[in-house]
């Protein structure tokens, strides 16, 4: 630990050789900088000597930012002149309309909450550790409201069941033992999101991490604003600083989560199974009846529950139906591959 580098200011903000790389020559007089909060006209951006609101040329679409970002701006004007690429990106689709609206970008840890409570469902979950696997970011699940049950472990042993080496967390959200909990995540330099229903106790968490300048922090975002039906709702999403460590970007309240355009985080929650699929005698086996099927081999010898086989299936086929058929989970593969 004494030969350790002390890390760079830009390092603390969550900079690394991955983006160092992609800076050319040309680039010289650009400075990074980190987008903090996006709205529906501006966007917000930090860089070494503290928060800019950055200029948009005219032809810009703040829904093509994510917070989290790295952006190289102009460091007189703060013009933005491009965007670096992302090292992980959490997508979803909407509700309503087409296309996929970012939900944060260049997330070292998704934390996926929910509570010890009726929000608790495997099912959902199990799209959510997709949906980071398909991002890019390590999963871990937070068990927030856990100082209102008696049945904590009990919560615990099933989203422990989910996925292999999956981290589980109970806590009281309004306790300062949350951000020691959660520590091995929160590190300098490090960016943590936070998803997951509404109520489920996300703002509080944030809350609890970066202390009481949260509340003050207006500025930055998670403003309220009246949606159409004139309720309260979350809409703008931010970075914050916890003291003493990384970032945490808090997102609106998720209420449906479909899953769609992500085959590769299908593809690796599902490992164990996919694995097995070419050793299928028939290359465009369907594991239903087919003779000769390895997955139902593996379902009749104990390997993996039929269940997990059908869950699987299920969520395959409605990632088809959803995918557009221009980006499909074929055409995809290809440009995939760790470039968003
Ligand atoms: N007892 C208990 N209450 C909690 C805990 N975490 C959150 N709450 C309460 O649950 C309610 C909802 O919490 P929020 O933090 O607003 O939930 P949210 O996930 O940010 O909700 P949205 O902003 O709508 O997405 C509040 O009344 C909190 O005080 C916890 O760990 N224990
Ligand atoms: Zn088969």
């Amino acid at each position: 630990m004494t030969n350790a580098r002390l890390p760079t200011s830009l390092e603390l903000l969550g900079w690394s050789d991955f983006f160092a790389d992609q800076i050319e020559p040309a680039d010289e007089d650009l400075v990074p900088r980190r987008i903090a909060s996006v709205h529906r006209a501006r966007i917000e951006a930090i860089g070494v000597t503290g928060s800019v609101e950055l200029e948009l040329p005219a032809n810009a679409n703040t829904a093509d930012f994510a917070v989290g970002d790295w952006v190289l701006a102009d460091p007189s004007s703060d013009m933005f002149v491009r965007r670096l690429d992302r090292k992980t990106v959490f997508q979803r689709r909407p509700e309503v309309g087409r296309g996929q609206q970012l939900v944060a970008a260049n997330v070292d840890t998704l934390l996926i909450v929910t509570s010890c409570n009726a929000d608790f469902n495997p099912d959902r979950l199990e799209r959510y550790l997709i949906m980071a696997n398909q991002a890019g970011s390590k999963p871990v699940i937070v068990l927030t409201k856990a100082d209102a049950t008696d049945d904590v472990g009990l919560f615990q042993t099933q989203a422990e069941a989910l996925q292999r080496d999956l981290p589980v967390i109970a806590l009281n959200g309004h306790s300062a033992d949350a951000g020691f909990l959660l520590r091995s995540w929160c590190g300098a330099g490090q960016t943590i999101a936070l998803v997951g229903s509404s109520g489920v106790g996300k703002s509080t968490l944030v809350n609890t991490l970066t202390g009481p300048a949260y509340g003050s922090k207006q500025k930055t975002g998670n403003i309220r604003e009246y949606d159409a039906q004139g309720r309260h709702t979350t809409t703008a999403r931010s970075l914050h600083a916890i003291p003493g460590g990384g970032w945490v970007i808090d997102t609106p309240g998720i209420r449906t989560l479909y899953v769609s355009d992500i085959t590769d985080g299908i593809d690796t929650f599902f490992a164990d199974i996919v694995e097995l699929a070419p050793l299928c005698r028939f290359r465009d086996c369907t594991h239903l009846h087919e003779p000769g099927c390895a997955v139902q081999a593996a379902v009749k010898n104990g390997t993996f529950a039929a269940e997990r086989v059908e869950r699987w299936r299920s969520l395959v086929l409605e990632n088809r139906d959803r995918t557009p058929t221009i980006s499909g989970p074929r055409g995809n593969k290809s440009v995939r591959k760790k470039k968003y």
